[in-house]
């Protein structure tokens, strides 16, 4: 019989399963959308349970759609949006709230405030990350803070905290497992990466009760089995990481120094470095990349929170377009924007500049602007906003990249993957397979139980697609970027309370 590991992969907008064979062939994919709630501006939340209750139908899918028996599933692995947070009842399994999705800017107060109380240089030294409303810990206290009677409860170990990873595998195994991996720990602003541990004086500061913290796990090892009524065979659960942790993975960026973008609903550019946490001046977050037999390893990461989600907001919110593939041939209908720029600061700027009030804008438009200057601008500023990170990173690390490797959703576009290499200067190298995310999780699982061996046979797995080099003279690609840094410089103007 031949055999698989399984990828289950939460992400923002979708739910995914998928099965990958020995030779890291994607043999199957299933997958549903998962609707977002946005219940005030800046606020983004989802249904937990509808999340579980996804991931079910999903992993049901993927074996019917491919003809393939439970028994034939050799271990499952998990990956997921990060930083999102469900606080449930341990009793009950219900959660007490929405969950709060990472892109949600409802605790920029809280933030704020720690802010201004002095913490901040405490929380970046221990967590790598900086004080801001995308990572868990200020939303874990938010729910606490506006669920009657949540904080005491909390505190009589009544109710249970958890990333995605930790409210999946705590359903999955029936609510007997209630741990999350390094990875996703390592985003909370809550877990000290230098010592592996939950810190309890950030604790102390957010208000956030231990008792309610899962406890903290390897990204490859064996956390238990799937009940056997879901799929109808226990199954080992065998690896867990953030989703861009995954797909820096899955791209086999085992080497320090190698970077991967993932282009989905953010842009999150990752630098393995190594068994090394770089703390950065400048705005990127240091975060833990994942633990594998006992060796754990950190990552340098730019986040940026708007990206294939401005091409939504094309599709949904100014119907401009009916599918996100037709911005392709749409941007090539014209040469270039003519100066048009948009900076989708629609939840505020992650890396580099970290500012919350800064909201979406348009600069350059004139009476000839058409759709296809304007969708072109949206493409484009997924790459220039990659360039901001880029810089930021090639600096702090010291190491100049010879090439990119790239994957996420809107990867498929061409245009922006040669606008892309262009813009960088540097070739941008697409894999054979686009599901990084889901093949690092296939493959952390995979070692866990056998299915592979070791990272260098992993290595031999991964394909090139296409490799978009650079063919943009470089006074141009200057002269374009200084447009961008105008733009998001009269963007945060704009925001600024005078
Ligand atoms: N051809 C395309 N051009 C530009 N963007 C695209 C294209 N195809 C998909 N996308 C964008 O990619 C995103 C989906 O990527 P995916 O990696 O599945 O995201 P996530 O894991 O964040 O849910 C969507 O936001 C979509 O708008
Ligand atoms: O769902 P994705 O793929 O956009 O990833 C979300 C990130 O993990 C948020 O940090």
């Amino acid at each position: 019989m031949k055999r698989y590991m399984m990828a289950l992969d939460q992400g923002t907008t979708s739910t995914r399963a998928l099965l990958v064979d020995e030779s890291g062939t994607i043999a199957a994919i299933w997958q549903e959308e998962l609707p977002l709630q946005y219940p005030e501006p800046g606020a983004v939340e989802a249904d937990a349970e509808f999340i579980w209750a996804s991931a079910q139908r999903v992993m049901r899918g993927v074996l019917e759609q491919a003809g393939v028996s439970a028994e034939a599933i050799a271990g499952i692995g998990i990956t997921n949006q990060r930083e999102t947070t469900v606080v449930w009842d341990k009793a009950t399994g219900r959660p007490i709230h929405q969950a709060i999705v990472w892109q949600s800017r409802q605790t920029a107060d809280i933030c704020e405030r720690l802010k201004a109380e002095g913490h901040a240089a405490e929380f970046h030294a221990r967590t790598g990350l900086l004080i801001d409303a995308y990572f868990s810990g200020t939303k874990v206290s938010w729910i606490l803070d506006h669920v009657e009677g949540a904080r005491e409860r909390a505190m009589a170990g009544e109710l249970l905290f958890g990333t995605i990873e930790t409210w999946l595998i705590w359903n999955m195994t029936g609510g007997k497992v209630h741990m999350s991996d390094v990875s996703n720990a390592s985003r909370t602003l809550m877990f000290n990466i230098h010592n592996r541990a939950w810190d309890d004086e950030l604790l102390r500061i957010l208000q956030v009760p231990r008792v309610m913290l899962p406890e903290v796990r390897a990204s490859s090892e064996i956390y238990g089995e799937l009940e056997s009524s879901l799929l109808g065979r226990a199954i080992p659960i065998a690896g867990a990481a953030g989703d861009q942790q995954a797909a820096l993975f899955g791209q086999t960026a085992f080497a320090e120094g190698a970077t991967k973008n993932t282009y989905g609903t953010g842009c999150f550019m990752l630098m393995n470095t190594g068994e090394k946490a770089i703390l950065s001046e400048r705005g990127l977050l240091t975060t833990i990349a994942w633990e594998v037999n006992g060796k754990l390893e950190y990552a340098l990461e730019g986040s940026i929170f708007v990206a294939g989600a401005a091409i939504q907001w094309l599709r949904d919110g100014l119907e401009m377009i009916q599918s996100a593939s037709e911005t392709e041939a749409l941007a090539k209908q014209v040469e270039s924007t003519e100066g048009v720029y948009v900076v989708p600061a629609f939840v505020g700027l992650g890396t580099p500049y970290w500012n919350s009030d800064v909201r979406g804008s348009v600069f350059g438009l004139t009476r000839g602007t058409s759709k296809s200057h304007f969708v072109r601008a949206v493409l484009e500023s997924l790459a220039y906003q990659s360039r901001d990170v880029l810089a930021v990173m090639e600096q702090e690390s010291g190491l100049k990249l010879s090439s990119l490797a790239v994957d996420g959703g809107a990867v498929a576009n061409n245009l922006l993957m040669q606008f892309q290499s262009d813009l960088l200067g540097v070739p941008v190298e697409r894999p054979g397979s686009n599901e990084s995310t889901a093949l690092g999780a296939a493959f952390l699982a995979g070692l866990a139980v056998g299915f592979w061996q070791d990272c260098e046979e992993l290595s031999k797995l991964r394909g090139i697609d296409r490799i978009f080099r650079p063919t943009m003279e470089e006074a141009h690609r200057e002269e374009l970027y200084r447009g961008w840094q105008r733009a998001v410089k009269a963007a945060m103007a704009f925001a600024e309370q005078v």
